[in-house]
């Protein structure tokens, strides 16, 4: 018999109990700019979205672009700056961000979908009331941080077998355009459908302790340790901290990966060992 048939079915046979655990379940996954480094990461990533979806599963997609909008505010020589993690965001600043990421990105990633034969559709926060938000902290200026999240939108695509593809913007309480970070965007949308699995993609391959020893399993507590000790720092209290509220927003459980490792939501998803660091919810 032939040897590579031996080892697919081998491999078929060990995930078999993963697919039938996520049939029907609600993975949102968080594409990070940096993990959007080419369209090979792109093509790669879009045919692990559309396998997801052929074996059951709901793939939500809420993408970041913060490397994109640094391009197209450079070109049109607009500063901007950053106050823990968040682009401070001013009404021409806004209108970059959401031209970058509900046209260029946003479309880029229904694209590579498309093209592997999956369904998608390409939204933001604000379309159908998907995310109303409140003003974050006057400095940001027009940020938002959600606070409605109505994810009616989301599960009439389920039915129709479309995938969502969401955009990190909002809706302000007087009808305000809001720029949200990916990874809050992410979260919230995440607690809102109560999902099985957050993914939070990104270029490490997951949450480091000091010795740089990537930590496969994560409590609560050790993560508020680690924020204390300076060990979380940068970009990883934001998303680290999204993980917690998810948590406590009723997601069962979310992991922070490397977006450009191959098959890393796959290999996250249907194999024993998993991919990066998970955080469960306390039972
Ligand atoms: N303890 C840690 N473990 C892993 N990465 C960490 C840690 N503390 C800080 N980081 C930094 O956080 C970064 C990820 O955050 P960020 O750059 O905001 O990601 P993204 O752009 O994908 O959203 C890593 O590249 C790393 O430099
Ligand atoms: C408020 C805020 O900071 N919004 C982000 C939205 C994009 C994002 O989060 O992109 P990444 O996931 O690639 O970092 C920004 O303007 O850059």
């Amino acid at each position: 018999m032939n040897r590579d048939w031996i080892a697919t079915a081998a491999t078929l046979s060990a995930a078999l109990p993963y697919l039938q655990r996520y049939n029907d379940a609600v993975v949102v996954i968080k594409l990070g700019g940096h993990a959007m480094s080419s369209d090979q990461a792109m093509e790669d990533f879009a045919r692990d979205v559309v396998l997801m979806r052929q074996v059951g599963v709901n793939p939500v997609i809420v993408h970041g672009g913060g490397p994109m909008i640094n391009e197209m505010l450079d070109r049109l020589a607009i500063t901007s700056d950053f106050v823990n993690g968040k682009r401070v965001t001013d009404q021409a600043t806004v209108e970059v961000v959401e031209m970058v990421l509900s046209g260029r990105v946003n479309k880029w990633i229904v694209n590579a979908i498309n093209q592997q034969g999956g369904r998608a559709a390409g939204l933001s926060g604000k379309d159908a009331n998907l995310m109303v938000c409140d003003q974050d902290a006057p400095e940001l200026g027009l940020v938002g941080t959600p606070a409605e999240v109505d994810t009616h939108v989301l599960t009439k695509l389920f039915e129709a077998n479309i995938i969502p593809v969401i955009a990190p913007l909002g809706t302000g309480r007087q009808g305000e355009t809001l720029n949200v970070n990916g990874d809050t965007a992410a979260g919230a949308v995440a607690a809102a459908l109560k999902a099985d699995r957050l993914l939070l993609l990104t270029d490490v391959p997951g949450v480091m302790d000091a010795d740089k020893t990537v930590l496969t399993d994560l409590t609560t507590q050790q993560v508020q340790d680690m924020t204390r000790d300076g060990v979380i720092a940068g970009g990883m209290i934001p998303k680290t901290q999204t993980c917690l509220d998810a948590l406590a927003g009723g997601v069962r459980a979310a992991v922070i990966l490397d977006g450009r490792a191959p098959n890393a939501c796959l290999l996250e998803l249907f194999t024993d060992h998993g991919a990066g660091s998970i955080i469960r919810a306390a039972r």
